[in-house]
């Protein structure tokens, strides 16, 4: 099961490698972090990040282990920007000269990158930027200037203190006229002493949720007063500005400006999976040791995983986290495909590439950062405390549901893609992920044929009931979309169903490639049984919640929606037995999960007990400020206090 959740053999081999490195060097330490005000935080992040760089150097890792090495490091820092943002960015919107000059520099760290592109006033509308870039002819240079408050760069991480370059989007100007928001290459801060270059100013945001988590990035501001930076800084993949002033387009889509995210957003869906399978492991582990009522003749209590209530809350998280682990794994060959089509100027599947990362990415991060705080709910008061590693893993994780992306926005995204598939749907048929809506005759004609709760367990049952469920609301929305005399007045009316066909279409691509996946990669019978019994908690799981759905496109009775529901409650019991193997296959060490809850040896309470006494407050006794402010009430010889 760990080689079906890593991908491969050699997969696991890295990952594992790299975690265990990573977990005795004592210089990746992380327990005392919750307990460092910000500037040893951040100092202590820079630390560790200049160590795993020389550990990257020295011991010669490859991409994949060097990638594995800052995961497990688990701190969010500027080379998360820069490895994640800036250098795709280069790659993927940069000319041959500019990838020559500045990638080689970049992959080496002698400078270092951020993206800066959202700034105080926007973020999800990117052609609202406000930032400029205007051509000054004379001297073959951008002026690059902040004309408003609003525009001032906000949220860049790495940004504040450490990014010696940036990738700013900006409005490009040239002769008074607006020609779309670009990327260029801007020097922050000297290659010597770090300060920052004349004409700009640059600091940090301030403290974010959570403490020891995002507070480690330098998430910062940057205002430029009328800086200049040569022509050939401009990313000029898609565009070209020539020194005489011209503006250009080269035959690649103007899209590709927006690849990046693309490339980024492929990334968090695969994270999703580690992060909520992270806590999921804590939850269920913990859920083992827990015991609360039911003791029989003086015998132990029951282990509160054996609740059929906590199971149905727990089970089928631990099903989304394989499901979001299959789907990431599948998107990265999807992104994969695309780059290489891109690289040899073949644009014909960006669109629906975009579509499937911008919706998995919401899909996934929103289950995640809500199954995060269910496990946290699963482990009852202990699971409040910091020891327990859930609150730190939430205020990490639930910014993934706004940055990369808002998630509502994403999902308008994907909206957008159905909408446009469904209306060429008369001379263009639909393929990949769509290919269900060139199919919506039978889809939208045929009712579900199940009769027995047995019946339910059969991949071909479950996806038709996913696909006719998307088809008939993506249908639905064309159709009443179709009403509109002005489209986008429509999109704006029917967003919220708009939304919610985008999520249908979603689900039915993580239950597909579940499916998928047990059709055609699980090496061994047991593991595949295993798996198959997630795929329906997580496929029946789903049409539970929405139920609804499925009810109102009249494609399922309430009977056979009970049925669903029934045989879901069969389910659990069949995971229960191996709830342990499950978690223990994501192969988490103690060091990276950071809990006390989800130790590996179970041993709970001694080491709950432990913790506390490591708080600072227990250094002593008496602390600072009882003598002062406690003990003068205690003394005072009052007969009654006036309230
Ligand atoms: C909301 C977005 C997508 C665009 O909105 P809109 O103004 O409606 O459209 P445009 O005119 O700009 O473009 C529409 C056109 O482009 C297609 N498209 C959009 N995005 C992509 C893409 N990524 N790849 C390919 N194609 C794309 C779209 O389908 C339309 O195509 P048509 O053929 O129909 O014309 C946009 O503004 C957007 O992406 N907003 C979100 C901003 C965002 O994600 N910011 C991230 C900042 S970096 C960050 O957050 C870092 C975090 C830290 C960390 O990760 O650790
Ligand atoms: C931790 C963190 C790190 C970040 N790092 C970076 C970085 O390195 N570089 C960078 O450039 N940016 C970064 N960002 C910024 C991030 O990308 C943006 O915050 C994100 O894109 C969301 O945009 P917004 O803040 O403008 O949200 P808004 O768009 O203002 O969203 C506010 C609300 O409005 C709704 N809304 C907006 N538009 C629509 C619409 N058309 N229809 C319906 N509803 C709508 C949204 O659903 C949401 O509910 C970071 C943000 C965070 C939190």
């Amino acid at each position: 099961m760990k080689v079906a959740w890593a991908g491969s053999r050699e997969a696991f081999q890295v990952s594992d490698r790299m975690a265990k490195l990573v977990a005795n060097d004592p210089v990746f330490e992380k327990f005392s972090k919750p307990m460092l005000g910000r500037k040893e935080l951040f100092k202590n992040t820079l630390r560790k990040a200049a160590y795993a760089w020389k550990l990257i150097n020295d011991l010669r890792l490859t991409e994949e282990e060097a990638k594995w090495l800052r995961h497990y490091i688990d701190e969010p820092n500027y080379t998360d920007l820069h490895w994640e943002m800036f250098v795709p960015a280069i790659e993927g919107q940069g000319t041959k000269e500019q990838k020559k000059k500045w990638l080689p520099l970049a992959q080496t760290m002698q400078i270092i990158g951020t993206y800066a592109q959202t700034e105080l006033g926007h973020g999800s509308n990117v052609q609202g930027l406000e930032t400029t870039a205007t051509f000054d002819r004379q001297t073959d240079e951008f002026v690059m200037h902040s004309p408003t408050l609003t525009s001032s760069k906000w949220w860049p991480g790495g940004m504040a203190k450490v990014a010696t370059h940036a990738i700013v989007y900006a409005r490009l100007i040239i002769d008074g006229l607006f020609h779309g928001v670009h990327g260029f290459i801007v020097q922050l801060r000297s290659l010597e002493d770090h300060s920052p270059l004349p004409g700009l100013t640059l600091g940090d945001i301030g403290m974010k949720f959570g403490h020891g988590t995002y507070n480690t990035m330098d998430n910062g501001v940057l205002r430029f007063d009328h800086v200049r930076i040569p022509r050939n800084q401009m990313l000029m993949r898609v565009s070209q500005v020539t020194k005489e002033g011209k503006y250009a387009q080269s035959d690649v889509p103007r899209q590709l400006l927006y690849g990046t995210m693309v490339s980024v957003r492929q990334t968090i869906v695969a994270d999703a999976s580690k992060a909520l399978s992270r806590a999921v492991c804590i939850a269920t582990r913990y859920s083992v040791v827990r015991r609360q009522f039911g003791s029989r003749n003086g015998g132990p209590e029951t282990q509160v995983i054996d609740y059929k209530t906590q199971q149905s809350r727990l089970f089928p998280l631990l099903a989304s986290a394989y499901a979001f682990r299959f789907v990431g794994e599948w998107l990265k060959s999807l992104y994969i495909d695309v780059k290489q089509r891109l690289e040899a100027n073949d644009f014909s599947t960006l669109p629906e590439t975009h579509a499937c990362t911008a919706g998995l990415k919401a899909l996934t991060t929103a289950a995640t950062a809500d199954g995060i705080e269910e496990c946290r709910k699963l482990c009852g008061g202990h699971g409040y405390l910091i020891s327990s590693g859930l609150p730190e893993l939430f205020a990490f994780y639930v910014p993934a549901c706004s940055y990369e992306g808002e998630n509502v926005v994403m999902m308008l995204q994907v909206a957008r893609f159905l909408v446009k598939t469904v209306s060429n749907l008369g001379y263009k048929q639909p393929v990949g992920t769509a290919a269900y809506l060139g199919r919506v005759t039978p889809l939208l004609q045929n009712n579900c044929a199940v009769q027995t709760a047995e019946d339910w367990l059969n991949p071909d049952a479950i996806l038709e009931a996913f696909e006719a469920r998307a088809a008939r609301m993506v249908i639905g929305c064309g159709e009443r979309l179709a009403m509109f005399e002005n489209p986008e007045e429509g999109f704006a009316e029917l967003s919220i169903d708009l939304v919610e066909a985008s999520l249908a279409h979603c689900q039915l691509i993580t239950v597909s490639v579940f499916i998928q996946k047990l059709n055609h990669e699980i090496p061994g019978n047991g593991v595949k049984r295993s798996l198959e019994v997630l795929c329906y908690v997580y496929a029946l799981f789903l049409l539970h919640k929405h139920q609804g759905d499925f009810l109102a496109t009249g494609y399922l009775t309430p009977k056979q929606a009970s049925l669903a529901n029934e045989q879901l409650r069969t389910l659990y019991s069949k995971v229960r037995p191996n709830a342990i193997a499950f978690v223990d296959s994501f192969n988490h060490m103690d060091h990276y999960l950071c809990s006390v809850l989800g130790r590996y040896d179970g041993n709970v309470y001694p080491k709950l007990y432990e913790a506390a006494w490591k708080d600072p407050l227990n250094d002593s006794d008496i602390v600072d400020g009882i003598q002062q402010y406690v003990q003068p009430i205690l003394k005072q010889k009052l007969h009654y206090a006036k309230l």
